[in-house]
């Protein structure tokens, strides 16, 4: 089921909390939002939902409006599955009766609500706790019902709001795999949201960075990883240090040194861990003083200053050094922010 959003608005009081968001999702797409917590991406979602009446714009679900100007069809007559952080289990159900229960309020036959509901436990991996109460499993199981549940409701659409919040980070990795699994197998147009945009990397097929109600930048996870469109969304994902460089006679320059960069037009670049290699200071390399180290396992992490720029640049080394020591930078890279 194909989305649209074109100019969608959504205010609280003054503020607008969505402002003018447009994307266009396809059928099957597996879409994630990323953006710092308050920046409306549940607001978005709910919308989506219908559990939030837009203030303007439109909403297409396969086609049909859903949401516009004197419109708005209710939650329970768009064909959506949710799935929320907080998981929301019938406490006084059984795991197999809480993934049954929406099949069977919609008027689909017990016996073969309860089959539907024991094909999908199959599929997270939960057989043999059909019989259990919520509370007698852990907060990774409970998720998982909380998935069969959505996926036993066969929405063409999923919207789901930090599904895998308070997971410990192994669960959260091993959930993030069935996920891109259950996506594969159901193939419902996917919305995904959450603070975490490793996760949201790891997961979507496409993502936009929110903020501030708006989409600072829709592409693929390689795009916005590598294509940052400005500045904030460089920032936002992944480590790196944006840096003001100047074109001089079509030759870049940072901090004095010729550097060869992706992209042009703009006045200030990105530098990830992986465009910079640590050398012994000479002629040839930027000189810079290491601020912070912390070991990360295998590899350090630190940042190190270069005089007259803003920024420290972030770093990953393969061997421990002290804060106060000079490092030589080379460059082999960066992108240049557009515009
Ligand atoms: N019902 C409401 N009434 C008034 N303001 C609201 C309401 N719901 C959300 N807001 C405000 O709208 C903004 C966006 O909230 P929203 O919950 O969509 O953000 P979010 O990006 O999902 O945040 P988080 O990651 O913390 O869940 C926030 O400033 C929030 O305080």
């Amino acid at each position: 089921m194909s989305i649209r959003l074109a100019g969608v608005t959504k205010r609280f009081g003054a503020r607008a909390a969505v402002d003018d968001v447009s994307v266009e999702l396809s059928t099957g797409e597996f879409f994630a939002i990323v953006g710092a917590s308050g920046c409306g991406k549940s607001t978005l979602l709910r919308l989506i939902a219908g559990l939030e009446v837009a203030d303007a714009g439109e909403i297409a679900l396969a086609g049909r409006t859903v949401s516009g100007p004197g419109l708005h069809v209710a939650p329970e007559d768009r064909n959506v599955g949710f799935v929320f952080q907080s998981y929301a289990l019938w406490p006084h159900l059984d795991v197999r009766g809480n993934v049954a229960f929406p099949a069977e309020a919609a008027g689909v036959k017990r016996a073969e609500a309860a089959r539907n509901a024991d094909r999908h436990l199959a599929t997270v991996a939960l057989t043999d706790y059909a019989a259990r109460k919520p509370a007698d499993l852990s907060g990774g199981q409970r998720q998982r019902v909380a998935l069969a549940r959505c996926l036993a409701q066969e929405a063409g659409t999923i919207l789901m709001d930090e599904p895998l919040a308070n997971l410990d980070p192994h669960l959260r990795s091993t959930m993030e795999e069935e996920l891109v699994g259950f996506h594969r197998t159901a193939g419902a147009t996917t919305v995904y949201i959450t603070h975490d945009q490793r996760e949201a990397m790891a997961v979507a097929d496409r993502m936009a960075v929110m903020a501030e109600g708006r989409f600072l930048q829709v592409g693929t996870p390689t795009e916005i990883y590598d294509r940052p469109a400005n500045a904030a969304v460089a920032r936002f994902i992944g480590h790196g240090a944006v840096q003001p460089v100047s074109v001089e006679g079509g030759a870049v320059r940072l901090a004095g040194h010729p550097v060869k960069l992706r992209g042009n037009g703009g006045t200030h670049a990105l530098f990830r861990p992986a465009d910079l290699s640590v050398t012994d200071p000479d002629a040839t390399t930027l000189s810079a003083t290491v601020e912070s180290v912390l070991y990360r396992g295998g590899h350090w992490e630190g940042t190190a200053r270069v005089e007259g720029l803003s920024e420290p640049f972030q770093l990953h080394l393969d061997r421990p050094v002290e804060v106060g020591e000079r490092l030589g930078l080379m460059i082999n890279g960066g992108w240049i922010l557009p515009g």
